[in-house]
């Protein structure tokens, strides 16, 4: 499988990363970026090939739109004429695969893709929408490729990627500023940053793992920190009254409808 990427920024480079650790092999990816100082840092990082947009593309099976969705019209319709039978897959936030399609030429093997950034240590949560002319082999090479990286959902109708954008794709920002909050508040009871640090992210991965391969769901394991009466009940409910509960989801939520917005926009 070669698979060239349209895009070698930050969500590219998570996945070629996943990808590389996990059996891929360098000469199995492309990258094509305009910035010569993006394709220096990818060749010498991972030791792909890199090439700039207005070289001709490399025969490929896969073609990955990675950029951003403000770019992608332009971009898609600069390579139009050079699919060549690839599938065409698209991690974009919002651009519908319609939209993409007549960008396209009306192109019809298109698959969204939304994945999420810990890609790169394969543990990346991918939702994927495959439009009707799909083939069984392309979704094969489709999962091939998202379960080097993680794990992925199918979705049946193409609106359930918002939601996806929303809770996995945008996901991992909200648990890192969760970490920075619980770094400064270790930071604020007078320890050092580096022990901040080691307490704010250890706790996530404990409580994460514990949370992993444990039988009893979130509230159950909460209910299991917090003694009647004792300091984490305090704090809880100081996050209750604060509403952080409402507004996480109201959070995604509005992320979900960005999601929508972009496609409205493209
Ligand atoms: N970051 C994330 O966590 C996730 C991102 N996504 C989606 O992935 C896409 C990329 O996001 P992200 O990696 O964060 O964005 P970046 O801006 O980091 O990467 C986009 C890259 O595309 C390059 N580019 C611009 N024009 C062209 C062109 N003509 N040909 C090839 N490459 C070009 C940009 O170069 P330059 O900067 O010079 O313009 C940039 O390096 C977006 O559509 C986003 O919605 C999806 C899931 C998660
Ligand atoms: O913020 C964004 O728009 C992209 C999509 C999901 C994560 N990053």
């Amino acid at each position: 499988m070669k698979i060239t990427f349209i895009g070698g920024g930050n969500m590219a480079i998570a996945m070629i990363g996943g990808m590389l650790k996990q059996g891929f092999s360098t000469n199995q990816i492309h990258v094509v970026d305009p910035s010569e100082e993006q394709r220096a840092h990818l060749s010498h990082t991972y030791a792909i090939e890199c090439s700039s947009p207005d070289q001709p593309l490399l025969p490929s099976d896969v073609i990955l739109f990675a950029v951003k969705p403000q770019q992608l019209q332009a971009v898609a319709q600069s390579l139009c004429a050079q699919i060549n039978g690839a599938l065409v897959i698209s991690i974009a936030a919002g651009v519908r695969a319609d939209t993409l399609a007549k960008w396209l030429d009306a192109y019809p093997r298109i698959v969204r893709v939304m994945p999420n950034t810990p890609a790169l240590v394969q543990a990346g949560m991918s939702g994927a929408y495959a439009t009707s002319n799909v083939t069984p082999a392309d979704r094969a090479l489709t999962e091939r490729m998202l379960a080097a990286i993680g794990e992925m959902v199918w979705v049946e109708n193409e609106s359930e990627i918002d939601g996806i954008t929303a809770i996995s794709g945008s996901g991992p920002a909200y648990v890192f500023y969760f970490m920075e909050a619980l770094q400064a508040a270790a930071h604020a009871q007078g320890f050092a940053p580096d022990v901040a640090r080691k307490l704010a992210y250890k706790t996530f991965e404990g409580a994460v793992k514990l949370a992993l391969q444990s039988e009893d769901d979130a509230a159950t394991l909460r209910k299991k920190v917090t003694s009647k009466g004792g300091t984490t009940e305090r704090a809880i409910n100081a996050l209750e009254t604060s509403q952080v509960r409402t507004t996480i989801i109201a959070a995604a939520a509005a992320a979900a409808a960005r999601s929508r917005e972009l496609g409205e926009e493209s």
